[in-house]
């Protein structure tokens, strides 16, 4: 039974998160405090929204949380977790979702007895569709992962992995999302090149992407026999398909994952 979660950092990600565990109330509002680095603003932006509680003072923050998500940037976690070290309790489960950062790291520093889960969910925990990994650190056990996993749950799909497979996960539902939201802009400005409305287009594409999820999801077909199935043999698909191909869509993509891999180990390396 979780009666207060902390976020450490109360930016993009947090707001995700803080909006999905609400709108599937998993938590009230008043369970909730959010504490940030240094932006008033911010803060009382996030209260108004979503009238939980707000924050700088680290110890009021921290007192009491059963959860403290740690949600800065990798490259103010160090701050972050001395900023708030003195008031952990080994009995609070942190939850990291910084990328690249290793279980290891945290509890380096924040003390070994403290069970540290690490995951990686996606901004579409806003709206209760994150695809989230979560992995559990040397001194987490079954009962913080499941912990951790009921409140991923309320806000999407969630799978357990190993931490090792962290990075790629990154690259692959972390980034995710953005991808999509780039091929769609592309979709845009050809559509809006052929002149043709925006809004229509914003609807058709908008539409076109939630239909292949769905295939993809409920159809029992892979990608490849979906894709297949559009493909008429000398038809529109089949041109466009080849456009792709001459530019090296397919490598491009997986280039894209691997740089995002890549990225994900170098953000973990810098900070140790
Ligand atoms: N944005 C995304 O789609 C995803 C982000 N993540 C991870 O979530 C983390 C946060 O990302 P965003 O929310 O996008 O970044 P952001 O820049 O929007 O938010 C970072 C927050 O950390 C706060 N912060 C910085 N130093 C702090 C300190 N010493 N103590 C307390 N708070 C501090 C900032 O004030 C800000 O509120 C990153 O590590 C990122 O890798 C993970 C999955 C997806
Ligand atoms: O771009 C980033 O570093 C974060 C991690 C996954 C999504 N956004």
């Amino acid at each position: 039974m979780v009666e207060k979660i902390c976020f450490v950092g109360a930016g993009s990600m947090a707001e995700s998160i803080i909006s999905g565990i609400l709108h599937n109330q998993f938590l009230m509002s008043s369970q909730i405090v959010a504490t940030n680095k240094n932006n008033r603003e911010r803060l009382d932006g996030l209260q108004h929204r979503y009238d939980i509680d707000v924050t700088t003072d680290r110890k009021y923050a921290i007192d009491g949380a059963d959860i403290i998500m740690l949600a800065t940037k990798p490259y103010d976690i160090v701050d972050a977790i001395n900023q708030v070290k003195s008031h952990v309790k080994p009995n609070q489960l942190i939850i990291s979702v910084v990328a690249g950062i290793a279980t290891g790291f945290i509890s380096e520093r924040l003390g070994e007895n403290v069970p540290v889960v690490r995951a990686m969910p996606n901004t579409s925990a806003s709206i209760g569709f994150s695809a989230t990994a979560i992995t559990a650190g040397e001194n987490a056990g079954a009962a913080d992962l499941e912990l951790a996993e009921s409140l991923f749950k309320t806000i999407g799909l969630t799978t357990i992995v190993d931490e090792g497979d962290m990075h790629t996960v990154t690259g692959i539902s972390g980034s995710g999302p953005a991808y999509f939201y780039y091929l769609v802009e592309a979709m845009e400005k050809a559509a809006l090149k052929a002149g043709l409305d925006n809004a229509v287009a914003i609807q058709l594409i908008t539409q076109t992407i939630i239909g292949a999820g769905e295939m993809l999801k409920h159809s029992g077909d892979p990608a490849s026999v979906l894709r297949e199935k559009i493909t008429s043999p000398g038809g529109t698909t089949q041109a466009a398909i080849e456009t792709l191909e001459a530019n090296d869509f397919q490598q491009t993509v997986m280039d894209c994952v691997e740089s995002a891999r890549k990225r994900s180990i170098e953000l973990g390396e810098k900070w140790k």
